[in-house]
């Protein structure tokens, strides 16, 4: 038996596909009540094995894209798996972008898992990463056990909520000089891009946006859903600030009649985030908001007059991170208070560079992180120091859980002070 583990051919790129579970139209791994999937329509759309066109078109769009890297395993000349690492940009504390490899896209068949597979692929994307310049690798975990032992571990965080109409006033406030306006799809395509670029530039976590993102919205009827209707904000100069996509599906039954599902929404000032928010959560004939794939610590709670109005009804982990090339990552982002400290890493089996005393230390947006010989003030995993990257996990509660040793008094807190972020990290899509 020969087993080969690399980038497949064009003329593969066929059978690459046909080893992922959703071109087979194999129930997929999104949950049919996924968090970011606002309404009752079921998941994945993929429900029938994609056709030989569909394969080709996909291919042909994948081959040209040059942040495309994807990675295969032949067994004896047949493709059994598939995974690739898209070359993306993410927000990170202190507001710069930087590169990340988005694992995304795996799937061993059925009659090959636990054979090692997923393994030598993840292995091969780390090492291909690691040459492009990219010092970190993220994903969305389909099932929470398998990610963590590649050294990845839960980054940011989504929330779905509902909150009931008749409890969501708004505590009072200036009147706004800007205005709303329902828009269509067409001007969506256009604001979208705009109002993202400048959100992501201070959320840690954001994405940059795929090629096309926003191609796809539309202004017909999705099935069950009902069509995606579009709600700017403008300031008052005119400029869009803000953006929702929102749906009122129809139901044939009255336990989802008069639900109004927010399935995005940005903006970049708290002016327009109440505007938006305002007009989605009172609107004529609904009785129930409900909104997917939002942060935790979503700040229209803080406007509410009832802030328990808002209920939580599920919430997941969503992107996972893994530093793969630790003092770069370390001196790419910045820290919001001054501090240094030394950390050791033994447990990286993938990346093993990482594994050594490091000596990391911020003074205002510049940071150093060096290999020393001086005695570690702790001893960190590598995916905690993933977890931790990011600035949305508690270094208390991953030390006292065992991910982290302190070895001098207040290195705990240290560590704390140094990475915490506020707001938290978010990340508004997926890849
Ligand atoms: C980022 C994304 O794309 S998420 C989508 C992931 N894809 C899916 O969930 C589709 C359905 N599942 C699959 O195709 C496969 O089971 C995969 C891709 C998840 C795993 O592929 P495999 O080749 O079976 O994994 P591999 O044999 O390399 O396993 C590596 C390790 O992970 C463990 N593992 C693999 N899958 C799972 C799982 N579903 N649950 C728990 N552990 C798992 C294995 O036991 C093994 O553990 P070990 O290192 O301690 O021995």
């Amino acid at each position: 038996m020969v087993t080969e583990v690399r980038p497949p051919r064009h003329d593969e790129m066929a059978a690459y596909y046909r080893a992922l579970p959703y071109a087979n139209g194999l129930p997929s791994w999104e949950p049919a009540d996924a968090a970011w999937h606002g309404g009752p329509e079921p998941w994945p759309p993929q429900r029938t094995p994609a056709g030989a066109d569909q394969l080709e078109k996909w291919a042909a769009a994948d081959i040209k894209d040059k942040a495309f890297h994807p990675i295969a395993t032949f067994v004896d000349g047949r493709c059994v798996g598939a995974s690739a690492a898209l070359s993306l940009e993410v927000t990170v504390p202190g507001g710069g972008m930087e590169r990340m490899a988005g694992i995304t896209a795996t799937g061993v068949i059925a009659t090959h898992r636990r054979r090692g597979y997923l393994r030598q692929m993840m292995q091969a994307m780390f090492d291909a990463a690691l040459e492009r310049g990219e010092p970190l690798a993220m994903l969305s975990a389909s099932e929470g056990s398998i990610y963590g032992r590649f050294g990845f571990s839960p980054a940011t965080y989504r929330t779905r909520w509902e909150l009931a109409r008749h409890e969501a006033a708004l505590l009072p406030t200036e009147p706004d000089a800007g205005s709303l306006e329902l828009v269509d799809a067409a001007q969506a395509q256009k604001a979208w891009p705009r109002v993202h670029a400048e959100v992501r530039a201070h959320r840690v976590g954001e994405l940059g946006p795929l090629p096309g993102r926003w191609d796809g919205l539309s202004d017909e009827t999705d099935g069950t859903n009902g069509p995606l209707r579009y709600l700017t904000h403008r300031d008052q100069h005119g400029n869009v600030d803000g953006i929702a996509n929102f749906r009122l599906p129809w139901s044939p039954t009255t336990d989802r009649a008069g639900t109004l599902v927010v399935e995005a929404l940005e903006s970049t000032n708290p002016v327009a985030y109440r505007a938006l928010w305002g007009l989605l959560i009172d609107f004529d004939l609904t009785k129930t908001v409900v909104a997917a794939g939002r942060p935790r610590d979503e700040p229209l709670r803080w406007m509410l007059t009832n802030p328990r109005a808002m209920r939580i009804t599920r919430q997941t982990d969503n992107l996972w991170a893994r530093l793969l090339d630790v003092p770069r990552a370390l001196t790419r982002r910045s820290y919001p208070t001054p501090g240094e400290l030394r950390f050791t890493i033994g447990d990286d089996r993938m990346c093993p560079a990482n594994n050594r005393t490091w000596h990391l230390k911020a003074a205002g947006p510049v940071a150093t992180c060096v290999p020393t010989d001086e005695t570690a003030d702790l001893t960190i995993t590598l995916s905690a120091l993933s977890s931790l990257y990011f600035g949305g996990v508690s270094a208390h509660h991953l030390a006292y859980a065992g991910h982290i040793a302190a070895h001098t008094d207040g290195a705990i807190g240290q560590l704390t002070r140094m990475f915490w972020t506020d707001p938290e990290p978010h990340n508004s899509f997926g890849f």
